[in-house]
């Protein structure tokens, strides 16, 4: 720990969670908008789940809704060019975790507060200051805005289909291969590690693993529980001031399943997937893991994706190069193809 630097810890200011939150909305707002106009992000399926919504409780208050896709660098720059003549004062991402990581990306670029308001408990992204970005060669962590707001409607979420929850519970409980990549990068490498950062992250994947009996389809409830946890993962990348309390060689064999444009698992089932093999490879508890996926109905089989045997195994070789300032288990050389096959294979993922 390095006593003679500052350290900044951006937390949010309000967090409102459960039945009709939407009702928050015009307060929250109200609370952020100093002047301008709030521009709101959103997508074309999430404007008819809640865009709208949202919309209407800003009536009277200057606002501009943008449609976007997938958070790219390209849609970044269209969006900039967008709004190039509007002076915007608050941003409201809408939607999952691609218009959220959007909006605080934008929000961060303008200097101006964000709201986060998820469709979905589909992944951690909901309360972090960070966003995965595609750049058209890899998906960057990057620095963002931490929402200074989060409206996470349960009865809103909990009509998304059960996928996208047990998809975001998966996202939560693969933080504790995160957490072993983190430990063994400080023991290794000397990395910064921060505990308070890592027992929290640890700790909301437990409590995920402990009460997986609890998280099944059609109850609000286990919406609650899932978003308690993506607030307290985001919590601990707010204390880390990065990702990497929530992302380690899952996320990298996440990402490189993307890159190699493979499959429709969204991307809590990838980093499922990845979290078994990189427990496996840490010589941890993978049959826990597995059993955890089970009971939650997440299938942890490359198949069920539609990603064929040969891609998984070139995704867990080269995962390491996406991102090769971040050391994990997979090390800083292609992973051995024979030794991918054996992992994935002894793993059930192919
Ligand atoms: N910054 C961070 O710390 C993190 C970021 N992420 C990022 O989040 C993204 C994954 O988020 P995810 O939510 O899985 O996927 P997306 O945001 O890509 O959404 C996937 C699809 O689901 C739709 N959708 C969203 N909500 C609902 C709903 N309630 N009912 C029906 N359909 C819905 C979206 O509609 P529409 O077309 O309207 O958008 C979209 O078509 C990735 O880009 C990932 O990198 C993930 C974890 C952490
Ligand atoms: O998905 C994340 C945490 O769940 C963070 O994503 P990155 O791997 O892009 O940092
Ligand atoms: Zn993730």
């Amino acid at each position: 720990m390095e006593f003679n630097k500052t350290k900044a810890m951006h937390f949010p200011n309000d967090v409102y969670i459960g039945h009709n939150a939407i009702d928050s909305m015009r307060i929250v707002a109200e609370k952020n908008l100093k002047s301008g106009t709030i521009l709101v992000i959103t997508g074309q399926k999430t404007y008819r789940i809640a865009g709208e919504a949202v919309v209407n409780k800003l009536e009277g208050l200057k606002h501009y809704v943008l449609f976007s896709g997938n958070a790219t660098m390209d849609a970044i720059k269209s969006a900039r060019e967008e709004i190039a003549d509007i002076k915007v004062g608050l941003v409201i991402g809408v939607g999952g975790g691609s218009k959220i990581d959007m909006g605080k990306k934008i929000a961060f670029d303008l200097n101006v507060p964000f709201i986060s308001f998820p469709t979905a408990p589909s992944h951690d992204g909901i309360a972090s200051p960070r966003a995965s970005i595609y750049d058209g060669k890899s998906f960057l962590s990057i620095e963002a805005a931490m929402p200074t707001a989060i409206v996470a409607d349960t009865e809103i979420m909990a009509k998304a289909p059960y996928r996208f929850a047990a998809a975001g519970a998966s996202d939560v409980i693969a933080n504790i291969t995160a957490v072993m990549d983190w430990k063994m990068a400080n023991r290794i490498k000397g990395e910064i590690f921060s505990t308070t950062a890592a027992v929290i992250s640890e700790y909301s994947s437990r409590e995920l693993i402990e009460n997986a009996n609890m998280i099944q389809p059609g109850l609000e409830a286990s919406i609650w529980m899932i978003t308690k946890q993506i607030l307290a993962s985001g919590t601990a990348m707010a204390i880390a001031g990065s990702s990497r309390p929530a992302s380690g060689s899952e996320h990298l064999f996440a990402h490189a399943l993307e890159i190699l444009g493979s499959g429709n698992a969204m991307h809590g089932e990838q980093v499922a997937m990845g979290s078994l093999v990189s427990m496996y490879l840490h010589g941890g508890d993978w049959k826990m893991l597995y059993d955890t996926y089970k009971k939650i109905g997440v299938s942890t089989k490359a198949k069920d994706y539609g990603i064929p045997d040969e891609i998984a195994i070139k995704a867990l070789s080269i995962a390491h190069r996406l991102r090769p300032q971040r050391y994990t288990i997979l090390g800083e050389t292609d992973l051995n193809e024979e030794v991918s096959r054996n992992a994935l294979k002894l793993t059930g993922v192919i």
